[in-house]
């Protein structure tokens, strides 16, 4: 087994700035692999595979084609929730909720090389990632959302500013993100808010061109973070 001190771990570095979450139920049912090559084209920093349905077989068998179609790439694939699929399709690491089994867990299980990154709904939650063996926290939801049937209430721009300062107060290194119903009309506001990416499903992968749609997304993003930085 592979053993690690999540107590010392030390963040691996991690882009936040256009997170793709890759999921069979939002994929309008074309090929994943496709459409994952089709993100990366696009300009997306991360990938997450996201199957709340999938049996295990099928989720091993879908995390190595779309691992195998980016590879090369410099696109890390993390995938959600499980860390079984992660470590049988040999993906860069996973994303776990506060429901999850634990970051420290996980860090255990994985060993200091995974990319973990964890839910954070609230400021709570963000100060008490403090100590927390993860590489990003994402928080959420900040708009509403038809991709998560259990989303919580969406917590607004405002909502996301006082996240992000309890973050930056109390993790001040810990890179974060934000999730939830972010398109091309809002994403300016999400970065302007101090997020230092967006986390996206619908807006890039219900779209008939997912390369353009992940473009035009990245074109938002990096002129946002142009003209108004990332406060960390
Ligand atoms: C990048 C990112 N952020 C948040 C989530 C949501 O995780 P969780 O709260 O565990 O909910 P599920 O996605 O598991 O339903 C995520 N998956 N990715
Ligand atoms: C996976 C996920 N987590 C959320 C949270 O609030 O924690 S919202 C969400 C789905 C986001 O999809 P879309 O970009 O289509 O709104
Ligand atoms: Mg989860």
């Amino acid at each position: 087994m592979p053993t690690s001190s999540p107590s010392r771990h030390i963040r691996r570095p991690v882009d936040l700035r256009l997170y793709a979450i890759l999921d069979p139920e939002r994929a309008r049912g074309r090929p994943l692999p496709e459409l994952a090559l089709a993100a990366v084209d696009g300009g997306v920093t991360l990938l997450q595979y996201r199957d709340k349905y999938g049996d295990t077989r099928r989720m091993v068998d879908n995390a190595r084609a779309i691992r195998a179609a980016i590879a090369g790439r410099g696109v890390p694939l993390l995938i959600n929730d499980r860390l079984d699929v992660a470590l049988a399709a040999e993906a860069d690491g996973v994303h776990v909720g506060q429901d999850d089994m634990t970051p420290e867990d996980a860090r255990r299980l994985l060993g200091p090389e995974a990319i973990i990154g964890l839910t954070l709904n609230n400021e709570q939650e963000a100060s008490n990632a403090a100590g927390e063996p993860i590489d990003y926290g994402c928080i959420g939801g900040v708009f509403a959302t038809s991709s998560k049937v259990d989303a919580k209430p969406p917590i607004g721009l405002e909502g996301l500013a006082a996240v992000i300062d309890t973050a930056r107060k109390d993790v001040p290194d810990l890179p974060v993100s934000a999730i939830s119903g972010i398109d091309e009309t809002n994403a300016a506001s999400v970065i302007a808010s101090g997020s230092e990416g967006i986390a996206v499903i619908s807006a890039i992968f219900l779209a008939d061109d997912v390369t353009d749609a992940s473009r035009r997304l990245r074109n938002i993003v990096d002129a946002s973070l142009a003209a108004y930085g990332a406060k960390r």
